[in-house]
């Protein structure tokens, strides 16, 4: 076989959902939504649309091993994952292989029952799945009837989730994530618990019964980013994060629980409407010039402040070094890896090339950059911030608002961190353009913790800051003021 590196591959062995909404069909298109080659073994059909299951036809466990066979005498499989599995018969079969080709990553879903209640996993099944399957597994994502199942208790809230995932834990698994969605209440709450670290991912309960395909999704969306080198702790933020995106745009297609919309994480339009405030509501400017050109403190602070709850890195490449093109691609793509898994937007200062090749989520240019018409022309994917110091200026732009993500707007406060910037326009600058326009506007220069509440005050969407990042030496508090002062106006 060829030595040549292997675009990553993942693989779903999965029962196939006919209405394309759950199951392998699922777990592919959010594979294709992660920019990941899938594979399938298909472990048995469904006859399926969104108003129920007609009919389930496991396949012959010979059938299920070939499969594997021919899976696996071709591709180097970075992660994997199961669905449905139907019986006692074809878990063994899957145990089996899993052990034969020394399968890593292996994420569980225990699919045992389907949203409209049809069961797709007998009793005999269940138990070879806690003997025989979970052991050999990195990650067990029960939602709150499979993980009773699992553990033999019932679960009415966040502590019984936990004590739930410790039971299952206690099964051989390393790695457990409960799913909450099953409880009452506002917010659900999912609880990992990775080896002995435990943390809480929250998420907004969606009113629509388009939810049919969610667990599957999930850990679709986890095994992609595994593939893609992520740490488990960030895989399962980032697919929380991508649920949490994609739930609330379904689509309506069928007349019963319709479908998840897998591929709006990646198209641009979509993500466009479907970007909040939240979203782009606190900006990291940054570049090796920021950071005494130590590539390593750049991406460990970006990573921290991803981490602590920044939801933009702009790479913006200044100072009185030179960083030839080549250096800035490699870190641009290193952003770009460090951001998806946080589910942070990365953007470009000035260099539309950097943002194409990168595949950056957008490009900021000041009035003096690459035009926003010739943006658009070229690349129609990218997000677009343009600057705006002036009325003058905001003018000169009206024409282009249309087409932009945000305008970034200041120097608010005077900053020393860029040399050439503009006179300061204070908050009653800010105020006067925050009422000419219905873009995001996000305040820029000399915001910090302790004026960004005022600068909200004033009518900013969001804040970009440099040196309020660079210069902290309590990082995690900084960005929680930050987060703070945002919620409070
Ligand atoms: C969020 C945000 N706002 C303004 C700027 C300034 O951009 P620009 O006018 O292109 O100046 P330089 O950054 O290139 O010095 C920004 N980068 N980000
Ligand atoms: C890039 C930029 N554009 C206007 S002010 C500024 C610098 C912001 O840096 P700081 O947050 O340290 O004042
Ligand atoms: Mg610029």
């Amino acid at each position: 076989m060829s030595e040549k590196r292997q675009y990553p591959t993942v693989l779903t062995i999965a029962g196939s959902d006919s209405g394309g909404g759950a199951g392998l069909q699922a777990d592919m298109k959010t594979m294709q939504a992660f920019e990941v080659f899938s594979t399938c073994v298909v472990v048995g059909l469904t006859a399926q649309n969104t108003l129920g299951v007609q009919g389930a036809y496991p396949a012959d466990e010979s059938v299920v091993r070939a499969q594997f066979e021919s899976i696996m005498a071709d591709f180097e499989i970075r992660a994997a994952k199961t669905g449905a599995l139907f019986d006692e018969r074809r878990v063994k079969e899957v145990a089996k292989n899993v052990s034969r080709y020394k399968i890593k990553n292996l994420v569980v879903d225990p699919v045992m029952v389907a949203k409209g209640g049809a069961p797709l996993l007998d009793e005999d099944g269940v138990r070879t799945m806690k003997e025989d399957l979970l052991k050999r597994a990195l990650l067990v994502t029960p939602n709150i009837p499979e993980a009773e199942l699992l553990s033999g208790m019932s679960i009415g809230n966040l502590e019984e989730m936990k004590k739930a995932a410790s039971k299952i834990q206690a099964l051989g698994v390393p790695n457990v994530l409960v799913k909450g969605g099953h409880l009452a209440g506002e917010k659900v709450y999912n609880f990992a618990l990775l080896g002995s670290e435990t943390f809480v991912l929250t998420g907004e309960k969606v009113n629509t019964a388009r939810k049919h395909g969610t667990g599957d999704t999930l850990s679709a969306a986890i095994i992609s980013l595994l593939a893609k080198g992520c740490s488990l702790k960030s895989a399962i933020i980032a697919a929380n994060d991508y649920m949490n995106a994609i739930l609330p745009q379904p689509l309506f297609t069928g007349h019963g629980h319709g479908s998840l919309n897998h591929g709006l994480w990646k198209n641009p339009e979509k993500v466009r409407e479907s970007l909040t405030g939240e979203s782009l509501s606190r900006q990291l400017v940054i570049g090796l010039g920021n950071v005494q050109y130590d590539e390593q403190k750049l991406l460990g602070l970006v990573e921290e402040a991803c981490q602590a709850g920044m939801t933009v890195v702009q790479y913006r490449e200044k100072g009185e070094k030179r960083v030839d093109f080549e250096k800035r691609l490699e870190i641009a793509r290193k952003l770009k890896g460090l951001c998806a898994a946080y589910g942070v937007l990365l953007f470009i200062d000035d260099d539309v090339d950097l943002a194409i090749l990168s595949k950056a989520d957008g490009v900021h240019v000041g009035q003096d950059d690459t035009s926003v018409e010739a943006i658009v022309e070229r690349a129609p994917e990218l997000l677009i911030g343009l600057s705006i110091s002036t009325m003058q200026e905001l003018e000169k732009s009206k024409k282009d608002l249309a087409q932009i993500t945000y305008i970034g707007v200041g120097p608010v406060y005077e900053t020393t961190t860029k040399t050439d910037a503009k006179p300061a326009i204070g908050l009653e600058g800010l105020k006067a353009i925050k009422n000419q326009v219905k873009v995001p506007v996000i305040a820029i220069g000399g915001i910090n913790e302790e004026n960004a509440v005022a600068v909200y005050s004033a009518g900013a969407d969001g804040l970009a800051v440099i040196s309020a990042i660079t210069n902290s030496d309590h990082l995690i508090e900084t960005v929680k003021k930050l987060i703070k002062h945002g919620e409070a106006t």
